[in-house]
This record gives structure tokens, sequence and C-alpha cells, in this order.
């Protein structure tokens, strides 16, 4: 069973109470000689979304199959919910699998199953006493939850634009009421607009739901728009985490190249845009919402 902090078993409908549902330390992973991880140690809030950055093949998805217990482990220990993963049969760990949903990069939805069949798919494992129009009830709320028209609960991932992929996946992984939700790249392959979207629907289910994210990204916009912390992964370690503005800070050469590089720059005054846009009937916003919409020099 998941513990509080003080060590007790949580019931099944109770919420976890304490500072820090994840807890990793000292993780060291390896894929026969390559050395993923290497003393990796990682504190995430309950209720933060935590940004999880790093060049490509730092470890980013390896580190969220190590929390899920999907990844075999060298040395540490990752506490879920009070509860350790490294140490624990998969049988054993239901009172923690169910806490949790996983929007794996892609979205991982089953071909031969309509999106509400795919959103059942959890409901059934953990919870088999559920009677078929219940089950069918609790898709469809999900379905709507994520943002999908309802008819979609009938369509298969094949009918879907990647956008609405990603918003069935969403509405998988919401299935158990999550308290914890793991997010592997969830905007990559949309349009900057469905990206956007897709953001602030995540800020809102956390706001909403109460939910702690774990959100591995590249995208610059979703770190500046909805993380409340970074985690930056580098030389086999989280060398950092912090806000965006702390990070900017640091002198790191990964760090400084990737938020303070053109890209960089480029999400931090669309950010600056969309804060002034929400004052615009200050002159002073308005002149410089202006000013900064201008196209650079040179540029159409
Ligand atoms: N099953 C596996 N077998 C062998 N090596 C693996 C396996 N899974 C991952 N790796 C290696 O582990 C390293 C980290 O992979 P991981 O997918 O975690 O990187 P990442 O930081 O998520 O990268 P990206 O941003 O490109 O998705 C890579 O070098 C990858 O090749």
């Amino acid at each position: 069973m998941a513990e509080d902090d003080q060590g007790q078993p949580l019931g099944r409908h109770q919420r976890y109470r304490g500072e820090y549902p994840i807890v990793v330390e000292g993780l060291q992973t390896a894929f026969g000689e390559q050395v993923i991880h290497d003393g990796l140690d990682l504190k995430v809030k309950r209720g933060e979304i935590l940004g999880v950055v790093g060049g490509s093949g730092t470890g980013k998805s390896v580190l969220m199959r190590a929390i899920i217990g999907l990844q075999h482990t060298a040395a540490g220990n990752i506490d879920v919910f009070g509860r350790s993963m490294t140490d624990s049969d998969p049988d054993a760990d239901i009172g923690v699998r169910n806490r949790w949903g996983i929007l794996f990069q892609g979205g991982a939805l089953f071909s031969t199953l309509t999106v509400g069949e795919n959103v059942q798919v959890p409901l059934k494992q953990f919870y088999p006493e559920l009677s078929e129009s219940l089950l069918h009830e609790i898709a469809r709320y999900k379905v709507k939850l994520s943002g999908l028209p309802e008819a979609a609960v009938n369509k298969y991932p094949s009918e879907l634009s990647g956008g609405m992929k990603k918003r069935a996946g969403l509405a998988r992984a919401l299935a158990l009421d999550p308290e914890l939700l793991f997010l592997d790249e969830p905007t990559a392959g949309l349009d900057p607009i469905g990206a956007a979207a897709f953001d602030q629907l995540t800020k809102e289910l956390q706001k909403t739901l109460g939910l702690t994210v774990f959100l591995i990204t590249h995208d610059l916009d979703t770190l500046h728009e909805i993380c409340d912390r970074v985690a930056v992964l580098a030389d086999k370690r989280v060398i950092a985490v912090d806000t965006v503005p702390k990070l900017m800070e640091l002198d790191h050469p990964w760090i400084q190249e990737y938020f303070n590089g053109p890209r960089g720059r480029a999400a931090l005054t669309a950010q600056a845009l969309d804060e002034l846009r929400k004052h615009m009937d200050e002159p002073v916003a308005a002149q410089a919402v202006k000013a900064l919409d201008k196209p650079a020099p040179g540029k159409a």
C-alpha cells in the first residue's frame, strides 16, 4: 500500500498528504556499459508541475520509467507516495499504480479499440466490479474532460488528428482519477496553437484536480507558461531544479544555451506578450505590446 508521510498506509480513496509524492535518491541506471544516471537526486513537490529538460539522450524517459517501476535500477532508491519502487514487486504495488496516470510519447493508444474503450482499459484492470454502463459513463466524462468532443468516444485512434490523439491519451491517463500525472513530450508534433491549448488544459487540470505533474518536454513555451519548477538533466544527474527565471541566472553552458539562446528568448518574449495582453486597457501595456510585436528588422 502507498503510505503517507507518517508511514501510515493510505486507504483506497484517501489522497497523499505528504510534501513530496516522488523522491529519488542516488539513482543509478545503465544499459550494459552505458551508464545513464549516476547519483541522481530529485524531489517532486505535491501539487506542482515539474518540467524535466535535458539534451537528447540524457535519460529523461528512462528516469520516468524508473519512477513508475518499468526500468531496472542499478543503485539508489525511488519512493512514490512514500513507497519504495526499487524493491517492490509489481503485484504488491497496486496501492501505488492506481494513483497515477501516464501519457506516453506518441499516445500509445490501442489501435483496435475506440477512444472510449481505451479509457476503459485501466478502469477494467483496477475496478473489475464496475458495470458496463458505468464504465461507459466514466469514459465519456474523461473524454470530455480532456477537451474532446463527445463523439470522439466511438472513434478509433486512426480517425483522430495528432492533437486529438494526445487528448485521447490524456483521457486514458485520467481514467483512475490520478493524483500524479506523467506526461512524456505531450506537445511534440503539435502545431503552436494546438500545443498552447494542450498546455492550458494541463494547467487547468492541475489546478482543478489538484494533480502533481511530472512533465518531460523540449518545448520552451511549455516551460515558461505552465511549469512551476524545472529540473535540468545533464552529466547523468539533475544539475539544477528551480523556476525558469532562477535557472536562467545559472552559468552552466547547456542551461545558458537552452534558455538564453534565440529560441529561449523568443519563448520569453511570447510569454511577456501574453502577460501584457491581459492589461491592454492600460496604455503602457498597449504600447509595449505594439513595440514587442514589431517584426525584427529584415523580417516580413
Ligand atoms: N531499452 C533500452 N536499451 C538500451 N538503451 C536504451 C534503452 N532505452 C534507452 N536507452 C538509452 O538510454 C539513453 C537515454 O534514453 P532516453 O530515452 O531516456 O533519453 P531522453 O533524454 O528521453 O531523450 P530524448 O529527448 O531524445 O527523448 C539513450 O542513450 C538511449 O539510447
